[in-house]
């Protein structure tokens, strides 16, 4: 009997998981995050040609020194213009230079001031908590608008793995009142290598703690994971693998570099017709055994609990991306 009624309050309590785990920034998908150099118009023009999630124009590594200013220019220019529209909803972010450069400044007073505001400010080399508090008080004083944009933080070096809660904490703490939103977490593995020290391997051994770090964290705040740049872009098929490898690690994107890379990490980031089966599946059968007042049971000869349930919930979340 009491077992039974666990059982219904349990089951009223679903949607509740569902809204927990699936926060506002779940809704919008960051499977590919394409960067497309600032300084170059007909490479931004193509972007907006590709079914790509998310665009992210660049001011920072992706641009020479001495076109900085051509490149803050050119992303101005487009923004005076209205965001071009696709058959798909995506996200147009603009990544301004780090926070210890004399461009930063500059990089976001120019995006901010434009006709329309980018969706998404992508801000690179965050390593304190006072970092997020510099971003935030110039962001108040450049929006004037009633509006929020979203905030993606790259995380790329030992120094900020160290400082990576009370990164996440603080972004948290001063988008309440602020004029941003965190959303997602960037693993910045090129820079991290650098700055460790690292060498790399075609498995990736060297930086999995901190790849995995990075997801965990994320998931504490409820925002997106992003993961590492495949920089051998053509070769399609170790891609492919190392998506897979990130989403089984709970990653919920990854950063691209070019457009062949778009379509296979959109692909990857999807579950597929099995995982979707079985997800569909084990939901029906949770609320049937709900019901029962059962918590643990048997699907396809695997104990099934609530945190199967939820593994589940996400994945038929996903696949509703799927069009
Ligand atoms: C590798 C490159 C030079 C080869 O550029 P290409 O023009 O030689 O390549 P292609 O194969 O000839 O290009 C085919 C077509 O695609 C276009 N195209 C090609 N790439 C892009 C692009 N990104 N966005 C939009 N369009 C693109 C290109 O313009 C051409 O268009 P067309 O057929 O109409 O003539 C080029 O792909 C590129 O510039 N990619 C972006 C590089 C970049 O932004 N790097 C920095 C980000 S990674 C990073 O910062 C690290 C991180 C996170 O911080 C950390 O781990 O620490
Ligand atoms: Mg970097």
């Amino acid at each position: 009997m009491i077992s039974q009624i666990l059982g219904k309050v349990l089951l009223k309590s679903i949607p509740e998981f569902q809204n927990k785990i699936f926060s506002r920034s779940y809704n919008v998908p960051r499977r590919a995050l394409m960067y497309v150099p600032g300084d170059d118009p007909k490479k931004i023009n193509k972007s907006f040609t590709l079914d790509v999630d998310c665009i992210a124009l660049d001011c920072e590594d992706g641009v020479a020194i001495n076109r900085k200013v051509d490149a803050r220019s050119t992303i101005r220019l487009f923004l005076e213009k209205p965001k071009p529209q696709k058959t798909t909803n995506y996200d147009l972010g603009v990544r301004i230079n780090a926070l210890d450069t004399e461009y930063w400044q500059e990089d976001l007073k120019s995006c901010l001031t434009a006709e329309n505001l980018p969706d998404t400010v992508l801000v690179p080399k965050i390593e304190t908590p006072e970092t997020i508090k510099m971003f935030s008080e110039e962001i108040n004083k450049l929006i004037k608008q009633d509006k929020k944009i979203n905030l993606i933080i790259y995380i790329e070096s030992a120094k900020a793995f160290i400082n990576l809660t009370e990164i996440c904490k603080t972004a948290q703490d001063l988008s309440k009142q602020g004029k941003f939103t965190p959303v997602s977490l960037v693993f910045g593995s090129d820079d991290f290598c650098a700055n460790i020290g690292a060498t790399r391997t075609e498995d990736s051994t060297e930086i999995l703690y901190a790849r995995q770090k990075l997801v965990l964290t994320a998931k504490a705040f409820n925002l997106q994971a992003i993961d590492m740049v495949y920089i051998k872009y053509k070769d399609l098929e170790s891609l492919k693998l190392q998506c897979e490898q990130g989403m089984r690690m709970g990653y919920t994107g990854k950063q691209v570099i070019h457009p062949s890379q778009v379509p296979v990490v959109q692909q990857a980031f999807l579950p597929n017709e099995n995982q979707i089966n079985w997800a569909k599946g084990l939901l029906d059968s949770f609320r049937t055994h709900q019901k029962e007042g059962k918590g643990a049971f048997t699907y396809k000869g695997s104990m099934i609990d609530m945190p199967t349930m939820k593994q589940a919930e996400n994945i038929v979340k996903l696949a509703k991306l799927k069009t």
